[in-house]
């Protein structure tokens, strides 16, 4: 225990020193990276021989090529990847910056799997290296050559303390995952996966589970079999069959099987020739246990070809959450923070939405937000389907809403549009029953919850329709050489059945948007709102079948019984709203599924006051935040870190602005809401014992009122500083210079939100730089949340995952990766299979890592000739010749054609050899 946890400390404390997260230092270890796959190669490669039986060109292939095009990839690229990506704004931020910054999550575990013990490690390390963090790599056990060699390599090329590589087996790993990560990227079993989230989720870490599982072959009758099966046959083979993604099992139509065997065979014999067993492209099984596993699924089989096996050498004849890679590695291993900077001034715009809050502001406010999106109402006759479904049992609602989704009606734009103007119509229609549900539960009054809760609600309702057939459609992905004449894209697809856990603070958002975000993204969803808001929730269960599909969409209410119950159901994803505690509980539960988790957390979030800021203003916007919803905001500013010399200032503008926004008798305002119950007042009025209270401070038990209170001088070590308060209560704590905040901020967890009020945007940009939060907002408060373009969501021990807008739609999607391809163009593939040359695996490094070697043009181009030459000579027909000619002339016009005779044909080009997928 002690040795793993001096690990991740040193780890820890070299990623706090701060050096992993320039862009230069980033570069230079993976330049140094790069120079240990080159220097090295020859010590990989006899690992991968002594561990698989790889062969050289084999594994250089399999292991070494995917690492170094990775490398190149992200050398080029980082500088735009990690730029801040400055996201569209409407006309309430149309002065600010809104952008999200990418950001390092701190020390990150990557554990790798043996069956490709190089790469599965390199390609997230790079990722993680990347995107500024620090990495404690895990090789697997099982491919011990590799992990030795991993173990001793990486200390002599990178810094040793950010990248420290642990080698070991299962107790290792099991103490390993005591510690807490930022992140943790596992490759391997699905068994194993449950195991690994379910320790993540001790300590709120977010995961990336790469599992395996049976991937399916379906061969259509009216295919070019003999293309086919030797493609299968390369994917199946390749590795021993020892591959992730291998085709698992075929499905054919009984009349094409044998045909399907021959073909089949005939290629496994071009591969590896009569005696397989002395090719050095056929790899062997690990070790003896995966031998007698692999042997024993043999028993009572029909055998058409192989099955012989040699235990000693582990031989067996041919029988039979998250993403990586590229962009999506460095986006896994960064924290979106959703950054919005203002000026300190347009005050009167902002006045809109402070206190008092009258009909008219929210009339103007609703002109703002929904003007762009308000289209023409289609009448659509949506059925008033009456019923409630909160009586029946869990694992029926869960069973007829997973049936619901299997019958593909939630899949249809047309439907999912049809069913968002359905809940748009009920925000309408019902919208007097949702205020006085409001004002019931929290107080909250009519212009005050309209503008909290369903305005919100509408402007993402209105945006969604709008965006969703675009964000609905195929994104086609950049192609390389390789790939040129395929259909390459990335389809969002439904997960499944959902569950949406919302909480009690703002009980109709709260379910709402994540609903909607669910439903266009062609999920089912269970709605389960918090109990504690229990007029919102029963009206929500009340409302939504009156206008929604009852099965699809079925509402939950209840308390922990009930949500313990639906916790033991599978879900596909599923998003918690709430305190960090349960949200524990939420993720330990779904790792017993392998159920991907969004969890919208809360924390302490600091604002820091610089001396040099207008103070009436950003008192004005800090009160305003601060005391809405009686502080019942999950990222209300926490607390106030100040200048000792302008914290008597600071409490009176708030209490200017109080009295301005409130009036004289605050209890009677309409706009100041109340605490939510017995509980929370008396956990609140807590917080106060042993403070000096510069402002406030008196409560009525009997109504759950408490006065937007002031604490000033407020220790560092005080109980109110320790948990987030959630109430309406203010400490001040001082600090001596911005260097003294950063530090504050740092030393607690990573809060939900971050603000920093200065004239100097220098001040604004170095907080962003130096510390870490789910969002942050300069010189305001709040006002990141509603900017829809912007992820909203927590880090660290403030949640994982965020959601708004297209983040929801993400959120709710699977991002399937798909490459069509046709029967054609043989020749070029025949690369990639067995037997494969040096030669090859030449070409195949000059395709894949040529966006590195810009001074090697010439040198490209002619191996181009070359492989176009042998690609012409092995072409079958003309139709083959003519597609590579016109694939190649499109890649590179300058080429002339015909292509000249005179170049020569290499007649070893035109075997296969194993290109790596890239
Ligand atoms: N990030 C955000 O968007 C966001 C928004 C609102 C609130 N919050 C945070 O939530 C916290 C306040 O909410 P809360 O947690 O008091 O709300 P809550 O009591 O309403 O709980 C949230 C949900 O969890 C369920 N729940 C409670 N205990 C459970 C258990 N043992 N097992 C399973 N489910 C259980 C409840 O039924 C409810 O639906 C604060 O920390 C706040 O910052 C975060
Ligand atoms: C801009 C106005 C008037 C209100 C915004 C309130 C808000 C932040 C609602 C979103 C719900 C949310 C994230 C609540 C967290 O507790």
């Amino acid at each position: 225990m002690e040795r793993m946890q001096q690990v991740v400390g040193r780890a820890r404390a070299a990623f706090n020193s701060g050096r992993s997260r320039s862009l230069e230092f980033r570069i230079q270890q993976l330049t140094a990276l790069e120079r240990m796959v080159q220097e090295k190669e020859k010590d990989i490669l006899a690992a991968l021989h002594a561990d698989l039986h790889k062969g050289g060109p084999n594994a250089y292939s399999h292991e070494i090529l995917g690492v170094l095009s990775e490398l190149a990839l992200m050398k080029e690229k980082l500088p735009s990847w990690a730029a801040p990506q400055h996201v569209k704004k409407n006309l309430m931020t149309m002065r600010d910056e809104a952008y999200i910054g990418y950001e390092p999550l701190g020390v990150v575990l990557v554990i790798g799997a043996w069956n490709y013990p190089f790469v599965l490690v390199m390609q997230p390390l790079i990722g993680a290296i990347a995107a500024g963090n620090a990495v404690v790599v895990k090789p697997s056990e099982v491919s011990e050559n590799t992990a030795q060699l991993v173990a001793e390599l990486l200390p002599q090329y990178l810094d040793r303390e950010l990248y420290p590589v642990v080698t070991g087996g299962v107790p290792e790993t099991t103490e390993l995952l005591t510690q807490r990560f930022d992140h943790i990227l596992y490759t391997g079993n699905t068994a194993v996966g449950k195991i690994v989230m379910a320790a993540a989720a001790k300590h709120l870490t977010p995961v990336t589970l790469e599992l395996g599982g049976k991937s399916p072959c379906y061969i259509d009758k009216d295919c070019d079999l003999a293309v086919a099966c030797r493609r299968i046959t390369w994917g199946k083979y390749m590795n021993c069959g020892q591959t992730c993604i291998a085709p698992d099992y075929i499905l054919c139509d009984p009349s094409i099987q044998g045909k399907v065997v021959e073909n089949i065979k005939a290629t496994l014999q071009e591969f590896y020739g009569e005696d397989i067993k002395s090719s050095p492209d056929y790899e062997r099984i690990i070790n003896k246990r995966h031998f007698k596993r692999v042997l024993g699924l043999l028993e009572g089989q029909k055998i058409a070809h192989g099955g012989e096996a040699d235990e000693a050498s582990c031989f067996i004849g041919h029988s039979g959450m998250g993403a990586y890679h590229g962009k999506h590695s460095f986006e896994t291993f960064s924290h979106r923070r959703a950054c919005l900077i203002k000026d300190l001034k347009m005050e009167s715009t902002n006045k809109m939405r402070y206190p008092p809050v009258s009909q008219k502001k929210v009339d103007w406010t609703k002109f703002i937000l929904l003007r762009r999106f308000n289209r023409g109402r289609i009448g659509l006759a949506i059925l008033a389907l009456l019923g409630v479904v909160a009586a029946v049992m869990m694992k029926q609602i869960v069973g007829r809403a997973r049936a619901a989704f299997n019958s593909g009606r939630s899949r249809s734009l047309e439907f999912r549009i049809q069913q968002l103007k359905a809940l748009e119509r009920m925000v309408q229609e019902k919208e007097k029953e949702i205020l006085a549900a409001l004002y019931a539960d929290l107080h909250k009054d009519g212009p005050n919850a309209y503008s909290q809760e369903i305005l919100g609600v509408l402007t993402e309702l209105a945006l969604v329709i709008g965006e969703l057939p675009s964000w609905a459609a195929p994104q086609h992905v950049k192609k390389d050489l390789l790939t040129m004449r395929d259909e390459i894209f990335i389809n969002p697809e439904p997960l499944g059945v959902v569950l949406v856990i919302g909480a009690w603070n703002y009980p109709f958002i709260l379910v709402m948007q994540p609903l909607i975000g669910a439903i266009a993204a062609g999920n089912a969803v269970v709605v389960k709102p918090s109990e504690v808001s229990e007029n919102t929730a029963q009206l929500v269960a009340e409302l939504l079948p009156q206008y929604l599909d009852q099965e699809l969409y079925p509402v939950v209410t209840g308390g922990v019984p009930e949500t313990t119950e639906l916790l033991t159901q599978r879900f596909d994803h599923i998003l918690y709203t709430g305190n960090s505690a349960v949200g524990k509980i939420v993720m330990a539960a779904a790792a017993k599924h392998l159920t991907p988790v969004t969890l919208e957390l809360g924390g302490k979030s600091p604002c820091y006051i610089d001396k040099d800021c207008d103070l009436a203003v950003a008192c004005r916007r800090i009160t305003w935040g601060k005391y809405m919803n009686c502080g019942q905001t999950c990222i209300a500013p926490d607390y106030i870190l100040c200048d000792p010399s302008i914290q008597g200032k600071v409490v009176e503008n708030i209490k200017a602005t109080l009295q301005e926004f409130y009036g004289e008798d605050i209890k009677s305002s309409p706009d100041y809401e109340r605490i939510i119950n017995k509980r929370h007042f008396k956990r609140v009025l807590g917080l106060l014992e042993g403070q000096k209270i510069a402002h406030g401070g008196e409560a009525d038990e009997a109504s759950c009122f408490i006065a937007p209170t002031i604490l000033t001088d407020v220790s560092p070590e005080s109980k109110v500083m320790e948990e987030e308060i959630f109430g309406p209560v203010l400490p001040i704590v001082t600090v001596k210079s911005v260097e003294e905040a950063i530090e504050f901020i740092n030393r607690r967890e990573k809060p939900l939100a971050l603000y920093v009020f200065s004239n100097n945007k220098q001040v604004i940009r170095r907080v962003i730089a130096e510390t870490s939060s789910g969002g942050m907002t300069g010189n305001d408060v709040i006002m990141h949340s509603v900017v829809p373009t912007l992820p909203f969501g927590g880090v660290g021990h403030s949640g994982m995952g965020a959601y708004h807008g297209k983040y929801t739609f993400k959120t709710f999607s699977h991002h399937r990766a798909c490459l069509i391809k046709d029967l054609k163009m043989e020749a070029v593939n025949k690369l990639r299979y067995p037997p494969v040359s040096q030669k090859k695996v030449d070409l195949a490094k000059l395709f894949l890592l040529k966006h590195c070697q810009k001074s090697r043009v010439g040198q490209f181009i002619s191996a181009l000739l070359g492989a176009v030459k042998a690609v012409v000579a092995k072409a079958a027909n003309t139709e083959e010749v003519e597609d590579t000619k016109k694939y190649l002339k499109q890649r590179h016009p300058k080429l002339k054609a015909p292509i000249p005779a005179e170049t020569g044909i290499d007649q070893d080009l035109g075997h296969g050899s194993c290109l790596s997928s890239g």
